[in-house]
């Protein structure tokens, strides 16, 4: 997985992979080359009393080592820029791919676990892509080289290099086969830290209602402790290689030396050469610990790669975000882009018709729509009603296809919405969610997320008629009054205004309001729905309502049942023949004394 993601991501950047190695290639060279220039300075020159000698292979050593430094620059700025590239490309893939996915795609995962992903797990690696950079090209050109060098240098000596090598091979082998699994689970506890942090800091309010601090510290602590106690295992691990490779080590060069000064003594080797058998034993070590590193590094960095290739590798269900290829934008309407003008007074409608339609979520046994069939004329107000749960939000996503209905059609003006592109029919279509999210940034700047080219007037006359001016005017700095992240710092009636006042602001085709006024109170819901009408005359509306007053006077209302249409018709009509309406009128109207 790591090494298919990485052949992927460096084919972008192959001169400068190329250009990389050559410079590892100049520099590993030059580590090779050096022993063996001062074994002759030693042997040809200081002991044959040689300066001519001494200068000249002086001087060779001195040019290799400007060129190594020159080198190692180079392949340092080159590897650092390619591994931030890696990262930043990662990074955008998985973003561009959440924003694809459906929300059942994106619970799959865990929200937690994706921005773990697109952070920590690329994170780890770009680290991984510089380490390869730095060391996987240079050591087995260093550590097969030296091998030649140093059997060169000394043939019998050599039997040294021979014993080690396996050593060091079964050291690294036994950990990196320990990390592994402890990496994997490493990731996984990161995300659950994640997680519950996420969920304290989100629902700090409801703890301390609950009086659950203690309860949640302590979940928190357990979760913290579980990853703590992961990190230590394989840092202790990493820990551990390092003064075993070091006894390895040292035991080898004393070994070298033990045999080497027997060889001088016994005239068949000379100092230099030993000298550089010994410079040659520390190159071949040092390439294997660089390879161990790399090795080290990888099981983390392979467990990251699987993790994000898992998200990059998700067909979203709900496919084709571009606008279909030679669809034209609907006559009137902005579709295909956020419609960039005024207040969409009198945007023309289209007709929606659902046709025996079912969903199902993922996984679950039976299906929580069926059977659903309706058509909401342009012009005219669709309102759906039901008990919580009867699947009132899970019908309006279908429209702009937020959600794939798995039976019957939808259509609009008669043509299935699945044959647009997903932004041609998003774009004819304006949403107020049930729950009333903001951006963080500015009031105008969440205002034209929904027309981006609309003036401060427009932007104002849309607050008028969601009745949000007034709070507004009252905010520092007015439209330009900071809001938090959600709509921090507003009251949720707020929130619920402003949401409308972005809806209404793009000339959409169908408007979709799913319980939009639940924090408003009677008065002002009435004054919004009043101001309204001008903006929402002729187009096609579908609201979703809990209170029956919000939508008496609907030109039809769908009653849901459980997932089914147990019932259709206006309002009047509906208090005749329906019971569970009747019952939920009832229960809503009859203290007021209303029809
Ligand atoms: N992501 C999901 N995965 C599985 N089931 C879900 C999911 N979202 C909602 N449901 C289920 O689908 C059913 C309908 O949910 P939906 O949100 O459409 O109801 P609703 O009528 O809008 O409720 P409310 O009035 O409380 O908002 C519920 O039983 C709910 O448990």
């Amino acid at each position: 997985m790591l090494i298919g993601l990485m052949r992927r991501l460096l084919s972008e950047h192959r001169a400068a992979v190329w250009a990389l190695i050559v410079l590892q290639m100049l520099q590993t060279a030059g580590n090779l080359l050096l022993p063996t220039l001062n074994a002759s300075i030693i042997d040809d020159g200081i002991l044959l009393g040689r300066q001519d000698v001494i200068l000249r292979l002086g001087g060779w050593m001195a040019a290799i080592s400007v060129v190594q430094v020159a080198a190692a620059l180079g392949a340092g700025y080159l590897g650092a820029g390619v591994a931030m590239k890696i990262g930043h490309r990662l990074r955008r893939d998985l973003f561009a791919k959440v924003q694809e996915m459906s929300s059942q795609e994106v619970s799959a995962f865990g929200a937690p676990s994706l921005v773990t992903r697109a952070t920590n797990d690329v994170q780890q690696i770009q680290t991984f892509a510089v380490l390869v950079f730095t060391m996987l090209a240079a050591a087995p050109v260093m550590g097969i080289g030296g091998i030649i060098l140093a059997v060169q240098q000394d043939a019998a000596l050599s039997v040294v290099v021979i014993a080690i090598v396996p050593l060091l091979v079964l050291i690294m082998t036994v950990i990196v086969r320990r990390l592994i699994p402890l990496y994997r689970q490493g990731q996984a506890l990161i995300d659950g830290v994640t997680r519950i942090l996420r969920e304290q800091i989100i629902g700090a309010s409801v703890i301390r209602a609950f009086v659950r601090q203690g309860h949640e510290a302590a979940r928190f602590a357990e979760a913290n402790r579980q990853l703590t106690g992961n990190n230590l295992q394989s840092a202790l691990l990493v820990a551990g290689m390092l003064p075993m490779i070091m006894i390895v080590v040292n035991l080898s060069s004393v070994a070298v030396v033990w045999f080497g000064g027997h060889l001088i003594q016994a005239g068949s080797m000379q100092v230099g050469a030993l000298t550089a058998f010994i410079a040659y034993i520390l190159q071949i070590l040092l390439a294997i610990m660089m390879a161990m590193y790399v090795f080290m590094t990888a099981p983390r960095a392979a467990v990251c790669a699987e993790r994000v290739q898992g998200v990059l590798d998700v067909v979203p269900a709900v496919a084709g975000m571009e606008t279909a290829e030679g669809e034209a934008p609907a006559a009137g309407s902005a579709a295909g882009t956020p419609s960039a003008g005024a207040p969409a007074a009198g945007a023309p409608g289209a007709t929606v018709e659902f046709r025996d339609v079912v969903f199902a979520y993922p996984g679950a046994e039976t299906p929580v729509l069926g059977g659903i069939s309706f058509t909401a004329r342009a012009g005219s107000t669709t309102a759906i009603i039901g008990s919580t749960g009867s699947g009132k939000s899970t019908l309006l996503n279908l429209l702009p296809r937020f959600l794939d209905a798995v039976g019957g059609e939808i259509s609009l003006d008669g043509r299935d919405i699945r044959t647009f592109g997903l932004d041609d029919l998003r774009g004819r279509m304006a949403v107020v969610p049930q729950q009333a999210y903001l951006f963080s940034g500015t009031v105008a700047g969440n205002l034209r997320m929904a027309a981006p080219a609309a003036t401060d007037e427009d932007l104002w006359q849309a607050l008028r008629r969601s009745q949000a001016d007034d709070f507004v005017r009252r905010l520092p700095n007015g439209l330009n009054a900071a809001v938090g992240q959600g709509g921090a710092g507003l009251s949720g009636g707020q929130r619920q205004r402003l949401c409308i006042a972005r809806a209404i602001l793009r000339k959409a085709q169908v408007f979709l309001f799913d319980d939009s006024y639940s924090a408003l109170d009677y008065a002002t819901e009435a004054s919004v729905r009043q101001a309204l009408v001008p903006v929402l005359e002729t187009a096609t509306v579908i609201v979703v309502a809990e209170r029956i007053a919000s939508i008496m006077d609907a030109d039809q209302i769908l009653v849901l049942n459980d997932g089914r249409l147990e019932a259709q018709g206006t309002h009047a009509h509906l208090l005749r023949t329906s019971r569970t309406y009747r019952e939920i009128a009832e229960s809503q109207l009859a203290m007021n004394g209303l029809p």
